[in-house]
């Protein structure tokens, strides 16, 4: 007899509700997205199979991919690499699964983090490739906040990571990359982008797959999955990740919209996936001018400007004069002296580049 029914008998009270999708065994949680009283077996099968769906539906991979999963340690990426793992057997997606890491050189973060990657190369059996700021730029995120403080170093890091992470997916010659990037970071970034008036990322914020045009396309089979449930999941599951926040991550903008969201998501759980489909259903006026796509003179990455974003810190940092590539541009290669700039094509639109900290695009 489970404690539970020991406790209902004595008080004479009602026999204790059962799980509400199996009808069987005890609820041992609340599912965040939808509140139902489920069993921990029916909360793995649900959270897995939604994912399953997402993947399928939106026809993510194809048999025989080469796919990288970004692995930074954290309970995303880790629930990630084990649920796709697990997905790639459960359902013969034919996947060669591999572990990808970037070291942004982060003394007491990033090193332990990278610690429990390497555990989950063995527990899970994937390959783990590691790639590391300080290989391919020269520079630590410890030697810029160096240099520059802590105020916009989330730009410099959102920008070396997402070309490290395209960099390393060339290495490792895969045909996709997926992210963590869960249901929770998608909505804020919707808001983010509306708050700032960024409609060219607000217009690809939310796509499952992103990049089709760019080196490497970019999945993110969490676009559905609540934050709350990754968590829950990594718990029961006891999953090895490491949970500690980035050291200089300040982010108040960015941490401001996250509260904004706990804080319906409390009042109406659906919120996240309404913010998402808002975004999904803005459409853009056919007048406005969105930048062209080409390619950086100075180290060939995509950039719809004469050098890529990337390029321009970079020569900031090594100059001396880091604070050239941040904000609006002003001044600098891409720079244009006002909000507006020259693209490659000649034509003036606004920024649309630039950003305070972190990244909004995925
Ligand atoms: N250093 C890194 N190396 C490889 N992939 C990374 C790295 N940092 C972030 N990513 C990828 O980008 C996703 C979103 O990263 P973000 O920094 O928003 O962290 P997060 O939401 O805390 O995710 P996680 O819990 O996986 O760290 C991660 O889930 C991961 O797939």
């Amino acid at each position: 007899m489970e404690k539970g029914e020991a406790k209902s008998k004595k008080a004479g009270g009602p026999p204790p509700r059962l799980c509400c999708i199996c009808n069987e065994r005890r609820p041992v949680l609340k599912r965040p997205k939808t509140l139902q009283q489920i069993c921990r077996e029916c909360f793995y099968e649900v959270f897995e199979e939604e994912i399953h769906q997402a993947i399928v539906e939106n026809r993510l991979f194809k048999s025989g991919e080469r796919v990288a999963i970004g692995a930074s340690g954290g309970k995303d990426s880790t629930v990630l690499a084990y649920v796709l793992s697990e997905l790639n057997r459960r359902h013969s997606y034919g996947l060669d699964l591999f572990l990808l890491s970037i070291d942004e050189g982060i003394t007491g973060y990033r090193d332990d983090s990278l610690e429990t990657v390497k555990r989950n190369e063995l527990q899970y059996g994937l390959p783990l490739q590691i790639l590391s700021y300080k290989d391919l730029y020269g520079w630590t995120m410890d030697d810029i906040v160096k240099m520059i403080g802590l105020k916009n170093n989330c730009t410099f890091c959102g920008v070396f990571r997402r070309q490290a992470l395209d960099r390393g997916a060339a290495l490792l010659k895969v045909d996709k990359l997926v992210t963590g990037h869960n249901a929770d970071d998608i909505a804020e970034t919707v808001l983010l982008n509306i708050l700032r008036g960024d409609i060219a990322r607000l217009s690809r914020c939310t796509s499952i797959t992103t990049g089709e045009d760019g080196p490497i396309p970019r999945c993110k089979p969490f676009k559905y999955t609540y934050e709350k449930e990754i968590v829950m999941y990594a718990y029961f599951k006891k999953l090895d990740y490491f949970s500690t926040e980035c050291i200089y991550s300040p982010n108040a903008y960015r941490g401001f919209a996250r509260e904004f969201i706990k804080d319906l998501e409390r009042l109406r759980p659906r919120a996240i996936l309404d913010i998402i489909k808002s975004g999904e259903d803005f459409r853009i006026a056919t007048t406005t001018k969105m930048p062209e796509q080409g390619t950086c003179e100075r180290c060939g990455y995509i950039s719809s400007q004469k050098w890529c974003k990337a390029c321009v810190l970079l020569d900031g940092l090594n100059r001396g004069l880091p604070k050239m590539g941040i904000g609006r541009a002003r001044g600098g290669v891409n720079g244009g002296g006002d909000h507006k700039k020259e693209t490659k094509a000649g034509s003036t639109v606004k920024s649309l580049e630039s950003k305070q900290c972190g990244s909004l695009d995925f």
